[in-house]
C-alpha cells in the first residue's frame, strides 16, 4: 500500500522547511549564510556511503542519516543550549513523527522512516551509534568550513565533541580534520 498522492504533497511542502530552516548553532553565532538542516543530513548521507564497515548496515546508516532530523520540519532546530529539556525536545518531535504518520498512512515505508528516526533516538545499535558520530563530525566539519569563510571562532563546536566519537573511521577522519585546523590556524 502507498500513501495517497494528496498526503505525499503535504508531507512534502512540510518537509520543505528543512531547506528553509537555517540551522540554529550557527544562526545563533552570526554566521552570515547559515546551512540548512536538510544541507546537514545531506553530508551525512554521503558520509554514510564512504563507511566501509561489513559489521555495519551501510543502507540503513544512509537512510538513517538523511533522516534522522526529520522532525525538525515541524519542531525546528533546537540546539542543546535552547534550554529544552532532552524529554521535551523527544516529546515534541516524536509528535511530529506521528504526524506525518498520520498524513502519509500507516505503510511499510513510513514505518520504515519512523522506525529509522527512533532508532536513531535510541542510539543503542551500531548503525545509529555510526550516524551519531557523523551527526557531531559533519558539524565541526562544517565549523571548520565557516570559521574560515566568517573568520570566526566557533571553538564550542570542537569542544563539545571533543573524545565522543566511536567509531574508528571517523576518529581518524576527525584527528584529520583537527590537523587541518591546526595548521590552518598555524598559517594565518
Ligand atoms: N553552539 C553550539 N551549537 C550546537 C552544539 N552542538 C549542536 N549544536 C547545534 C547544531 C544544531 O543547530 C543543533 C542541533 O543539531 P542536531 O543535528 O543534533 O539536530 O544544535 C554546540 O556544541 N554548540
Ligand atoms: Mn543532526
Amino acid at each position: 500500500m502507498s500513501s495517497s498522492p494528496a498526503g505525499v504533497l503535504q508531507f512534502l511542502h512540510i518537509i520543505q522547511n528543512l531547506k528553509k530552516t537555517k540551522r540554529t548553532g550557527w544562526v545563533d553565532n552570526g554566521i552570515k549564510e547559515p546551512e540548512s538542516i536538510a544541507d546537514h543530513m545531506h553530508r551525512m548521507g554521503i558520509m554514510a556511503m564512504l563507511i566501509d564497515d561489513p559489521s555495519l548496515n551501510r543502507n540503513k546508516c544512509i537512510k538513517m542519516a538523511i533522516v534522522h532530523d526529520l522532525a525538525e520540519a515541524i519542531v525546528g532546530d533546537i540546539t542543546p543550549h535552547a534550554g529544552v529539556s532532552k524529554e521535551d525536545k523527544y516529546n515534541m518531535e516524536n509528535g511530529a513523527m506521528r504526524d506525518f504518520q498520520a498524513l502519509l498512512g500507516d505503510t511499510d515505508m513510513v514505518r520504515e522512516i519512523v522506525s529509522l528516526w527512533q532508532e536513531y533516538e535510541e542510539a543503542r545499535t551500531p548503525e545509529a551509534l555510526l550516524v551519531k558520530d557523523l551527526d557531531k563530525f559533519e558539524m565541526i566539519v562544517q565549523a571548520l568550513e565557516y570559521e574560515r569563510s566568517d573568520k570566526k571562532l566557533l571553538q564550542s563546536f570542537f569542544d563539545s565533541t571533543q573524545g565522543k566519537f566511536k567509531h574508528p573511521v571517523v576518529k581518524a577522519w576527525a584527528e584529520t580534520l583537527y590537523a587541518e585546523r591546526s595548521n590552518h590556524d598555524n598559517s594565518q
